[in-house]
């Protein structure tokens, strides 16, 4: 499959400060696609770039084989929703979802609004105000309003950070249900590797402004790029590799309790369900490890044996 959204060299500033450096990324039709990154990385500016918010200081952004770099929002064929929703409290459902149907004096509104609504399940809620709606369907108002005018791109900014957290589990499978159905291109931003990798077709991992990484999923999860990115999906003893001169990194789970050649100090002990996880001060530095709940807790301040074996850490490339 061909490119179909492309930003090329992008560069976004306000005023002096770069936000997003001369970064690069092709986006295929159809695919579903995060921007993942802690706060500050870039990726809502990103973002606005693409709906013509923020005009790039340098740089291109194509899509379906056109320039829209300085198009105006309204003619990108771009959908943007936000994280707050935006519905407009003193208009019903279907009126929300009918606004930039009317702006655009469309055809066959009635029908697009019902399909709309039908999509992401909310037949029955045509005649509610917003007010009248749970946090989750207010959000599937916002979908089924910028789903019904078509874009070849939808942009979705922390789409689920506003609801709690069964509701977000709820919504992440109703997005990748709206989005196999319709097939619609998604760019989301999230800050939750969970929601990432549960989303995504590919997860693209922003740091500092710039692309650390881009990949699956499984991609991401198994063979991090960096120690930022293994750090950032939960590789949370992260030390240099004598052998290669790069770097090896541990989940708590790959590390061994109880028996090797090292020892360290339990200094934090904290109870996550099936596991037990423990903090070891560590002549090594800090050593993240856990053991299944089932078995004994170790009592802080106790010295334990452990063991960082090679065959269940990831290898980064380059140095620490
Ligand atoms: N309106 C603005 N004026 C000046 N600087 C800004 C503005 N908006 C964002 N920035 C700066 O640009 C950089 C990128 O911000 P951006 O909002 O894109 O990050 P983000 O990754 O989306 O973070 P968050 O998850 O907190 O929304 C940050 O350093 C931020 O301080």
């Amino acid at each position: 499959m061909s490119d179909f959204l492309t930003l090329q060299d992008l560069t976004l500033a306000y005023g002096g400060t770069v936000a997003v450096d001369r970064l690069n990324l092709s986006i295929r039709q159809g695919e579903l696609i995060a921007l993942l990154g802690p706060s500050g990385c870039g990726k809502t500016t990103t973002m606005r770039s693409i709906a013509g918010l923020l005009t790039p200081k340098s740089g291109t952004i194509r899509l379906d084989g056109r320039d829209i770099t300085r198009l105006a929002p309204s003619r990108r064929e771009v959908g943007l929703v936000f994280q707050s929703y935006a519905l407009f409290p003193h208009l019903t459902v279907f009126e929300n979802v009918a606004f930039g149907l009317r702006l655009r004096r469309e055809k066959d509104l009635d029908a697009k609004v019902r399909a709309g609504l039908a999509t992401v399940g909310l037949s029955d809620f045509a005649d509610r105000a917003p007010a009248a709606l749970s946090g989750g369907q207010q959000q599937r108002v916002a979908l089924a309003r910028s789903l019904v005018m078509n874009p070849k791109v939808l942009l979705l900014d922390e789409p689920l950070s506003n609801l709690d957290a069964r509701l977000r589990l709820e919504m992440r499978l109703e997005l990748q249900r709206v989005q196999r159905e319709t097939g619609v291109t998604m760019v989301f931003v999230t800050h939750d590797q969970a929601e990432a990798l549960a989303l995504a077709d590919r997860i693209v991992v922003m740091r500092d402004g710039a692309i650390e990484q881009v990949g699956a999923p499984e991609e991401i999860w198994t063979a991090p790029a960096s120690a930022f990115v293994a750090d950032f999906v939960g590789f949370e003893t992260i030390l240099p590799d004598p052998e290669t001169g790069g770097a090896l990194a541990w989940r708590p789970a790959a590390v061994s309790l109880g028996h090797g050649p090292h020892t360290g100090a339990v200094r934090g002990v904290s109870f996550a369900g099936a596991a037990r996880e423990y903090v070891l001060d560590t002549p090594l530095g800090v050593v993240k490890a856990e053991t299944p709940a089932s078995e004994p807790p170790l009592p802080l301040g106790a010295e334990v044996a452990f063991d960082l074996p090679r065959e269940t850490a990831a290898r980064l490339p380059g140095t620490l």
